[in-house]
């Protein structure tokens, strides 16, 4: 027998499923009412821990994929976005290429959400803004690493971090640390939103937003739904 079959466990996806009547008529409310309901869930139940948790897929220069787990930070009409360090190996690939795809997962409620389409960089000034709401410790951390480089140990990256922490000193203000030019982030601009929802016998639903023409995400003109197979 192989390990795999040895170790996996088939569990059937119950979920309700998704139909086109109950789909919202632009991603954006789509989205977000999953979203509010995963976030609900997490609250009510707590089996669906960091709700926004965005696997991020870029592809470099030569053509190979690569991905992480960022947080959703941002969601409007715009696209979904994230906050990072633009000089990390996404930024470079992402500069290469622009393509990336992104999905959010809640397994315990058998839903999936896809984005596919083009990387937009967050301008500044929301940048500023949201850099202000993190706490001093984060800030500070945005300066002491340098996403996705070497470092030759952990004692090396913390002496960094308290050369930062001395520098810009807690004083309890949003300000008290500035905002490094290498920090900030990606919004996708999507050509197509997927919802997937589990059901039984492998049966799943995937309803698919797929760009028809030009408007944002909350522009039902702009997208046209289609149902793929499982
Ligand atoms: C749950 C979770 C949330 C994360 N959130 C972020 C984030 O918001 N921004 C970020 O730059 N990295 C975040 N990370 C770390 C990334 O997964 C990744 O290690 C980092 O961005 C470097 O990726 P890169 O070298 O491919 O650029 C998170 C990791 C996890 C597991």
């Amino acid at each position: 027998m192989t390990y795999a079959a040895r170790v996996i466990v088939h569990t059937d996806y119950a979920g309700e499923g998704l139909t086109e009547a109950a789909l919202a008529p632009a991603p954006l409310e789509q989205v977000r009412r999953w979203v509010d309901a995963a976030r609900r869930r997490q609250a009510e139940r707590g089996d669906v821990p960091e709700p926004t948790a965005l696997s991020v897929a870029t592809v470099d220069a030569s053509g190979v994929p690569d991905v992480r787990t960022v947080l959703m930070r941002f969601l409007d009409a715009r696209g979904p976005g994230f906050v990072t360090d633009l000089r990390s190996a996404k930024g470079a690939e992402i500069a290469a290429t622009g393509g990336v795809a992104a999905a959010l997962t809640w397994p315990a409620m058998y839903q999936a959400v896809r984005f596919r389409g083009r990387a937009v960089e967050i301008g500044r000034d929301e940048i500023a803004e949201y850099f202000t709401g993190r706490p001093w410790g984060s800030r500070i951390s945005a300066w002491a690493s340098h996403q996705s480089i070497p470092v030759a140990d952990r004692a090396t990256l913390e002496a960094v971090y308290d050369r930062y922490a001395a520098l810009y000193p807690d004083t309890g203000s949003a300000t008290d640390v500035p905002l490094p030019d290498h920090w900030g982030g990606w919004r996708i601009d999507c050509a197509e939103v997927e919802l997937w929802a589990g059901r039984r016998n492998r049966l799943h639903d995937r309803l698919v937003y797929v760009r028809v023409g030009p408007g944002d995400l909350a522009d039902a003109d702009a997208w046209e739904v289609r149902r793929r197979q499982p």
